[in-house]
């Protein structure tokens, strides 16, 4: 497994540009699957989530190239609506073909997806919300049949605003007979992209961005062109890593407005933002303030996708900060990780309390899951001396080439990658 080793104690500065968002670009690839023709997707990242989805497409039939940061996709050969067991463990986003082989083939196999280890992680919303479109269920084990001929508009309310089953929703809803109302709706930008792709191919979806979604059956969509959002957890990211370095970072193709609760958290931490149409500026020389309180929560309150970072630059504030979780209850394991490079941090349930430190130390710790690790990076930039970062191929679900995006702001950063006669090069 890779591993980065990082020379901290050098504050980021200088330009970026941010890529596109794993978390629009991996529904919209599914999505893709519920009409017939070529789709060229740009803005799509280079990640190991993306190769996953791309591979099961293949698998399905459909042919998938990712040139640069453009996909295309010719889905006419598209043949099978079974996702082998294999494929469907290597991340939790497999989950999204669910409603759009469905809605194209009539039936769909499919078996408990995999993903980052940060929480039970259930599927009953997206399910019952395809039982409510009239599609026959039935599970045996891991595996999970769906059947309809062809899927009849409903109404159906959420009992959590869940952004992947409002998602699956939507998708299989596209070619339903009626019209599908999704109440209690997750509003999540990346839920108004899916909207924007799929209205692009010829769908009548309303309301995305709100918590009420209605979506208007068609019978055919056409294939189209379409480019995928900035991606705002990266963008967050390399904000708070400014932040938690000293430094000044300028930040181009970000969407600002879609990051407001960081924005309002790192100013009061006394970090200096400033906001101009695509284009955000962190800097800071000085300490950042702690903060009393941060609840994460669905969108547009504090993204739980972004709770490791920040919980970085609070461990280095001046006075006591308290983080909640409430979207993941196993996404605290950065903090023993943090706790060696010496945070003082306490959990209790779903609460962390940070007791803010004048220096982190560099060590060797592992990344638990993607935004974990993201963060363990944060902190060995921060950290005096070395940091070792260990399986980074859960970074690289969600970053595209961690080292070489902050390496452009001047961070210190190697990656190690074993190879076959167990040596170990950069
Ligand atoms: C690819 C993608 O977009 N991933 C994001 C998406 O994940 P994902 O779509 O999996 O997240 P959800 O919004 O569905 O999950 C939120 C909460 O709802 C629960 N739940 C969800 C579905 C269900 O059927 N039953 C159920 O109980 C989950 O266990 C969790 O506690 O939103 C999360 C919450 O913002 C983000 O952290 C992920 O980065
Ligand atoms: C948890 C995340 O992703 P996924 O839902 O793909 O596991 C994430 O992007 O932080």
């Amino acid at each position: 497994m890779d591993k980065l080793v990082i020379e901290g104690g050098k504050p980021l500065s200088g330009t970026i540009v941010i890529q596109g968002a794993k978390n629009a670009a991996l529904p919209i690839l599914a999505a893709s699957m519920l009409v017939e023709g070529k789709v060229t997707i740009d803005h799509v990242p280079k990640l190991l989530d993306i190769d996953v989805m791309l591979n099961i497409l293949r698998e399905l039939g459909c042919r998938a190239e990712h040139e640069d940061e453009t996909v295309t996709l010719d889905t006419s050969s598209l043949h099978s609506s079974h996702i082998p067991e294999a494929l469907m463990r290597q991340m939790r986003s497999s989950i999204f073909l669910m409603g759009p082989l469905l809605a194209r083939f009539g039936e769909v196999t499919i078996y408990q997806p995999g993903g980052c280890a940060i929480g039970e992680r259930k599927i009953d919303l997206h399910l019952s919300g395809l039982r409510a479109l009239g599609a026959q269920v039935d599970e045996e084990d891991s595996r999970i049949v769906c059947y309809a001929k062809r899927l009849k508009g409903a109404e159906i309310h959420l009992d959590f605003p869940s952004v992947g089953a409002t998602e699956n929703i939507m998708m299989a809803a596209v070619l339903a007979e009626g019209l599908t109302t999704i109440s209690n709706a997750a509003r999540e930008p990346e839920i108004q992209d899916l909207q924007h792709f799929l209205n692009s191919m010829g769908a009548k979806i309303f309301g995305a961005g709100t918590d009420t979604i209605t979506i208007e059956g068609v019978e055919k969509l056409t294939p189209c062109r379409y480019q995928v959002i900035p991606d705002r957890i990266v963008t967050g990211t390399v904000m708070v890593a400014a932040a938690a370095t000293r430094g000044q970072v300028t930040l181009l193709n970000t969407c600002p407005s879609h990051l407001t609760s960081l924005i309002h958290v790192l100013r009061r931490t006394g970090v200096q933002i400033t906001v101009d149409d695509d284009i955000i500026k962190v800097g800071t020389a000085a300490r950042p303030k702690a903060v009393d309180r941060i609840v994460t929560s669905p969108y547009p309150a504090f993204p739980t996708d972004l709770q490791s970072q920040i919980m970085v630059l609070l461990a280095l504030a001046d006075g006591v900060s308290v983080m909640k979780e409430t979207i993941f209850e196993g996404r605290f394991k950065h903090v023993d990780e943090l706790s060696r490079m010496g945070a003082d941090i306490r959990v209790d349930l779903n609460s962390a309390f940070i007791r803010g430190v004048s220096r982190l130390y560099g060590a060797t710790v592992e990344a638990t899951d993607l935004r974990a690790g993201a963060a363990l990076v944060i902190a060995g930039l921060a950290a005096q001396g070395k940091t070792v970062v260990e399986q980074v191929h859960h970074i690289d679900r969600g970053y595209d080439r961690i080292e070489t995006m902050l390496g452009r702001l001047g961070a210190r950063i190697t990656r190690y990658s074993p190879v076959p006669n167990n040596q170990i090069v950069p």
